[in-house]
């Protein structure tokens, strides 16, 4: 089949943001006169938006401590977003050929829409994509398929012509459920467990590139 739209997550796929991520939790916890983590525990906590993020990281807490832990994490993730994050290798260049081959490009992420914004300016990757939808963009975030099957619409294009490429169980129960191939990304956050379900694996950004061009994912 012939691609006609790539469906980005962003954490772990196109930006490695697990410093920034860290300096944020920790900041929260310190506030709470918890002790910090390290990055490798933060890394585990990634992946259904900040909320569950900050829950996990507290450990225990009542709904206001969880709503104090969001509003502290988000105000300084916001204030620090990109001092260490980074684009992943290659995806600079890959989104920038995939633009050239003409394919409609959406980032689709559980982060907050204002945070994933905030980043994707801060790494200059905002005008590449048509659609820029977060965690809190949708009543659903991933896995639920509603993300994907509102940006596809959007998008003018069928789920069967599209491709989810993200790191992490989310991206690829979301594509599935979608009925969107998806390629899981080796270099993030999920680990070889969450992508063995994915149609396609990929060990770097030019893998990406020529299973989206090739035109046969
Ligand atoms: O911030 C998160 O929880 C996950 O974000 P992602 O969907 O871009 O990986």
């Amino acid at each position: 089949m012939t691609v006609r739209a790539a469906l980005f997550d962003l954490d772990g796929t196109l930006v490695d943001s697990l410093g920034d991520i860290t300096d944020a939790v920790n900041h929260m916890l310190a506030s709470f006169g918890r002790p910090s983590l390290a990055a490798p525990s933060v890394r585990q906590l990634v992946g259904k938006g900040a909320r569950d993020l900050v829950r996990r990281a507290l450990g225990t807490g009542s709904q206001d401590d969880i709503t104090r832990a969001l509003d502290l994490f988000v105000a300084y993730n916001s204030n620090h977003i990109a001092d260490k994050s980074a684009l992943y290798p290659g995806a600079w260049e890959a989104l920038h050929q995939l633009a050239e081959s003409g394919i409609r490009m959406a980032v689709i992420s559980n982060k907050n829409e204002a945070l994933c914004r905030l980043v994707m300016e801060a790494l200059g990757i905002v005008r590449q994509f048509e659609i820029i939808c977060g965690g809190d963009t949708f009543s659903e975030m991933k896995p639920s398929p509603l993300p994907l099957l509102r940006v596809v619409e959007r998008l003018g294009v069928a789920p069967h012509e599209a491709v989810m490429i993200g790191d992490s169980i989310n991206d690829v129960q979301a594509g599935q459920r979608a009925g969107v191939t998806t390629i899981g990304c080796a270099w993030g956050y999920g680990g070889e467990k969450e992508l063995t379900g994915a149609d396609h694996r990929a060990v770097s950004f030019r893998g990406v590139t020529a299973i989206l061009l090739k035109g046969s994912a």
